[in-house]
């Protein structure tokens, strides 16, 4: 999170902004071929906002001490917090931009914000009712899976807050296939311990980041083009399960051209993977199929890769 303001770099806000929203609007996406996911009703609408300012108006805070111009970040949270009531939409995105631009509008001196925002996932659960099971709409597990993230670059233009960048994501993914993937026919030479491995337990972290063409996309849940993060993450596990992959450079292309062919109104898909691949200590167990392993040990491989929808027409056609 750096702002720039006249070459130098200055800015201060507010991080871990806890918002619990009960009851905010259900949020309803089309459906997606790999994905049963059709939407979230948001009873609990929860999410950790990291929220930055910054302008010239600041400055003098930093070079004089001068405090006049600084909105305390204890009244940042405040703000987040009671404007996260007002909002009247379905999407963190939107959640988002709206107290961006309620902040604007309140403070003029602020030049640009930069905010994020963690959704904090609750799961809904099932209960008996009259012998059957349905979901109780009241009671929820918090899950510490993956989730749902969104980052927005706000500049205050001549009349108006414009965004300048974003990007949404589904952070923290982890995913394991147990069989049915290869590292294989890389560089072997005298550096070279790693042997060939034709079907290794593949874990990977994943981090899928994507940006729309229409950013308005991203903040609007009712216009039917807003890319729920939990459709993302099952085409990843799909297209995980679908292809014997050779590396995980080929799986996350793969991926990115399925995203990119779901969801036309995206122009960008990211990735930040990570390898942690099981380690064996057991290959065969007798009359049984499986094998023991362990954590890997340090370090770990990563990747990085973009892709846009040019890699969709050289790609192979995602099924
Ligand atoms: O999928 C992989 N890609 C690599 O580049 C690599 N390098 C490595 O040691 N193992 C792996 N696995």
């Amino acid at each position: 999170m750096t702002e720039r303001t006249r070459g130098r770099t200055m800015y201060y806000g507010k991080g871990d902004v806890l918002t619990y929203r009960t009851y905010a609007k259900p949020l309803a996406v089309p459906p997606v071929s790999e994905s049963a996911y059709a939407g979230n009703d948001n009873v609990i609408f929860a999410h950790n906002i990291k929220f930055a300012v910054s302008g010239e108006s600041f400055l003098t805070s930093f070079t004089e001490g001068n405090n006049a111009m600084v909105v305390a970040t204890d009244s940042m949270k405040n703000f987040i917090l009671r404007q996260t009531a007002q909002y009247t939409g379905s999407t963190t995105e939107g959640l988002l931009a709206f107290v961006c631009r309620q902040f604007f509008a309140r403070y003029p001196h602020v030049a640009s914000i930069t905010v994020t925002g963690d959704r904090i996932p609750f799961d809904s659960l099932a209960v008996k009712d009259g012998g059957q099971l349905a979901e109780s709409g009241l009671v929820f597990r918090r899950s510490h899976n993956d989730h749902a993230s969104a980052t927005l670059e706000f500049t205050r233009l001549e009349s108006e807050a414009a965004i300048v960048s974003h990007v949404s994501s589904i952070a923290d993914l982890q995913l394991i296939k147990v069989s049915g993937s290869s590292f294989f026919g890389f560089i072997r030479d005298e550096y070279t311990t790693l042997p060939d491995s034709y079907d290794r337990p593949l874990f990977i972290f994943l981090n899928i980041g994507w940006r729309y063409a229409d950013v308005n996309d991203a903040l609007d849940g009712e216009s039917g083009r807003y890319v729920a993060a939990e459709q993302v993450r099952d085409i990843a596990h799909h297209v995980f399960h679908e292809f014997n992959t050779p590396s995980i450079q080929y799986l996350i292309y793969q991926i990115g051209l399925r995203i990119l062919t779901r969801f036309p109104q995206l122009a960008e898909v990211n990735f930040e993977s990570s390898n942690r691949t099981w380690e064996i200590v057991i290959d065969t167990i007798e009359g049984s199929r499986g094998s023991v392993y362990t954590e890997p040990r340090p370090p770990y491989g990563f990747q990085g890769f973009s892709m846009t929808r040019g890699d969709l027409a050289k790609g192979e056609s995602a099924r």
